[in-house]
């Protein structure tokens, strides 16, 4: 069965509640194709989830951009994955690079994330992707394999996980990934979850790229068999994201 595409849209730390609706309402009148082919999910801060839940176009969803590990009590400042089922977010962003390099998220704590925000019922954008000096140093599919291994390890069902592969050295710098190395990696990380997940799970898991995608490049990634869609920062802001959310085509007429 094909693996319907999927556009994430990270806002990560950005906006006020004016910037906000602006972008709600851009989006709400985008010309977009059909929600048969794409899922489109937003990711606004926190604070403007209610706000952006309450304008937006109903064929969109939205994710929180990272959940606590447990069951929320005395952690000071973390939001829990109760919360966000409460508040009827359907998707959580974790692992995302800026997490684990800024924060010291390891592999093992983002694993643990990952199994948490399932059990509760969320779905799960699990970020991995390795740094300019890991990828220099020939390190990137190990790195990107120890990443989806402390998922894989706890974990039991895939269904609703999309694995979103961000190389740090593409992210926010402009310097996107050719669409020969987005799919390699990604071909990689497919047989390394065929290998070691299943072939059921190698077949249906959607692997999105991330890092320095926008309304021009999109479509020659998107063509790439192994790349189901983006994880979109800085474009997603910008009136260009229903440019790539309309990617999808590239799929759905091939
Ligand atoms: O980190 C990203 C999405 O999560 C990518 O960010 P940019 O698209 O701004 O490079």
């Amino acid at each position: 069965m094909a693996r319907k595409f999927f556009v994430g849209g990270n806002w990560k730390c950005n906006g006020t509640s004016e910037e906000v609706k602006k972008i709600v309402s851009t989006l709400n009148e985008g010309n977009v194709v059909s929600s048969d082919i794409v899922d489109v999910v937003v990711s606004p801060p926190f604070v403007f989830l209610p706000l952006v839940k309450s304008l937006l176009r109903s064929d969109f969803q939205i994710a929180a951009q990272n959940c606590w590990i447990q069951k929320g009590g005395a952690y000071t400042g973390e939001i829990s994955a109760e919360m966000l089922v409460n508040l009827d977010i359907p998707w959580v962003i974790l692992g995302h690079s800026e997490r684990r390099l800024l924060l010291g998220e390891s592999n093992e704590f983002v694993g643990g994330k990952v199994a948490y925000a399932l059990s509760k019922g969320l779905n799960v954008i699990a970020c991995v992707g390795e740094t300019l000096e890991q990828r220099e140093s020939g390190a990137t599919v190990d790195v990107v394999a120890a990443q989806t291994k402390a998922i894989a390890e706890r974990i039991s069902d895939w269904t609703n996980v999309v694995l979103a592969y961000e190389p740090v050295w593409a992210i926010g710098t402009g310097k996107v990934a050719t669409p020969a190395q987005a799919q390699e990696v990604h071909y990689e990380l497919r047989k390394w979850l065929q290998i070691n997940v299943s072939v059921e799970v190698a077949e249906s898991t959607r692997i999105i790229y991330g890092g320095s995608v926008n309304g021009a490049n999109c479509k020659e990634l998107a063509a790439q068999p192994d790349v189901d869609g983006f994880l979109v920062g800085g474009a997603s802001l910008k009136p260009e994201f229903v440019d790539i959310i309309n990617s999808a085509t590239v799929k759905s007429s091939a």
